[in-house]
């Protein structure tokens, strides 16, 4: 089984049992719905298919990615475009002119202002702004290509002034708990406090269970990372619009320094858009596809999304089959991940960071009993070569460490912490699954209080 974890965006390519249960056989960990096209019904439909996919020892997570503030271009009849061509953006939701674009929000010609650059569909459009004003703006098309209705519009560099969570992502939000989800990926933040919003609503609804991924998509986020991080149970590279604010050759370091940060805060991070794109449409991927998947690997990644590989193309089955037969090749050889201290704050951290030498210096396995997925956090932060196996009494801690790299999960709700007997019960329930052979040496850990890791004991497998 592969270290980094597999996510799988699911749309009407992929949403029959059939192929979920295709891919869940070639690695997926992990399924995100895309609330930019709900469907309650089939969304309802799709996360109990998920639960019936699931075992103990294969948890799968189901993420709820909102739309957040976007705006979408309005109704109109497809249209081509050449460099040079001009159309005009209209403040209405319809238009039948000829090379005018309705944008049905007045938000649109607040913040557009000659000499900017408006993107369509995350950039495969682009249009220089010549003349702006309150309900109309003139662009200049830069790229070649088809103008279609209702794709998102966005100005190069600039926030959308509306509130990160939208009236929709409300309905949504209260959904998702309902219909239980296990985590939430945020779109568009841009600060801490997005975040903390998000915490509070999902407190409100006593669903403080479900987790939090930010998405690291605007230059306001990025460059708030650390205190987003903090806040936020995982990270998300959103590279499709991230290009909205950087050029195309930045995303690589950016991509790297949100990994690596996220790492530095023991959070996992997930990089996501246009993985394996080219298997849309073929059942192979290219060679520049493999090095991307193979660089994401060694910088350190916990997980890797696919988008429209998976819910819009032709082949969703042979992405999975792709992505984790390029994971398992790129896990070959070492990460090129730099050593990272332990916070000398945090003396967890620093017996976590101890269990992973002593594990290496006797070349052992780890066990840990995590109750809520802060001791697998911060193992997983030292990336023990390993591995590292997380017991856990409780489901929605087994579907958050099933996102973090190198965790092999365990979910069994006859554990507990105040066993006396927790470690040998673990050890034998280890090896009835294989994951421990006779002879090994195993450390084990967890925390006699909640949040702690404090409890350190090695013993080697030997027959009962
Ligand atoms: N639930 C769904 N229903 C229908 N189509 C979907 C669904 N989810 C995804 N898709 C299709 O798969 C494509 C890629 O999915 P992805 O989640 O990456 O969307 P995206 O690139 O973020 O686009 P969007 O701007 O539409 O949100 C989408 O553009 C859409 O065509
Ligand atoms: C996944 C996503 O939202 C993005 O890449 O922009």
């Amino acid at each position: 089984m592969a270290k980094v974890k597999l996510v799988a965006t699911l749309g009407p390519s992929s949403w029959s049992e059939e192929t979920m249960k295709r891919m869940v056989a070639e690695g997926v960990n992990a399924f995100r719905l895309n609330f930019s096209h709900v469907d309650y019904a089939r969304f309802e439909e799709l996360a109990k298919q998920v639960r019936r996919l699931e075992t103990p020892l294969r948890p799968l997570t189901l993420i709820a990615d909102l739309q957040g503030p976007v705006i979408r271009l309005g109704e109109f009849a497809p249209f081509q475009v050449r460099p040079g061509d001009r159309v005009t953006f209209t403040l209405s939701s319809k238009t039948e002119e000829k090379y005018a674009v309705p944008v049905p929000n007045g938000v649109f010609f607040e913040i557009v202002r000659e000499g900017d650059e408006v993107l369509v569909e995350g950039g495969r459009l682009a249009f220089r702004i010549v003349d702006a004003g309150p309900e109309k703006a003139v662009g200049e098309a830069l790229l070649e290509g088809e103008v279609k209705p209702r794709k998102t519009v966005t100005v190069r560099g600039k926030d959308i002034p509306l509130p990160t969570i939208t009236e929709k992502d409300l309905r949504d939000i209260e959904f998702s708990v309902k219909a239980g989800f296990d985590a939430i990926a945020l779109s568009f933040v841009r600060s801490s406090s997005d975040v903390q919003r998000l915490r509070d609503i999902l407190f409100d609804y006593g669903a403080e269970d479900v987790k939090i991924i930010a998405k690291i998509e605007t230059k306001s986020a990025v460059e708030d990372l650390d205190s987003i991080l903090q806040k936020s149970d995982a990270a998300l590279v959103a590279r499709g619009d991230l290009a909205n604010f950087y050029g195309l050759e930045e995303i690589y370091s950016i991509q790297r320094y949100i990994i690596s940060r996220a790492r530095r805060f023991g959070k996992p991070s997930i990089v996501a858009t246009q993985l394996l794109e080219s298997m849309i449409s073929n059942p192979l991927p290219t060679r520049s596809e493999v090095v991307d998947v193979i660089t994401a690997v060694r910088m350190g990644a916990d997980a890797l999304l696919l988008a429209g590989e998976t819910a819009a193309g032709k082949y969703p089955v042979e992405s999975v089959y792709w992505l984790r037969r390029i994971v398992e090749e790129a896990e070959r050889e070492p990460l090129e991940v730099e050593d990272v201290a332990p916070d000398k704050s945090d003396l967890y951290e620093s017996i976590a960071k101890g269990v992973v030498s002593l594990a290496e210096v006797i070349s052992g396995k780890i066990i840990a009993f995590s109750e809520k997925g802060n001791t697998a956090r911060r193992i997983s932060k030292f990336r023990p070569k390993a591995g590292l196996i997380v017991f856990t009494n409780d489901p929605a801690t087994a579907r958050y460490v099933n996102m973090i790299y190198g965790v092999r999960v365990v979910y069994d709700p006859s554990l507990s912490k105040a066993d006396q007997n927790l470690f040998s019960k673990m050890l034998s329930k280890a090896l009835e699954h294989n994951l421990v052979n006779l002879g090994d040496l195993v450390v084990f850990t967890s925390g006699r209080r909640r949040g702690s890791t404090d409890l350190v004991s090695v013993e080697r497998v030997k027959s009962e």
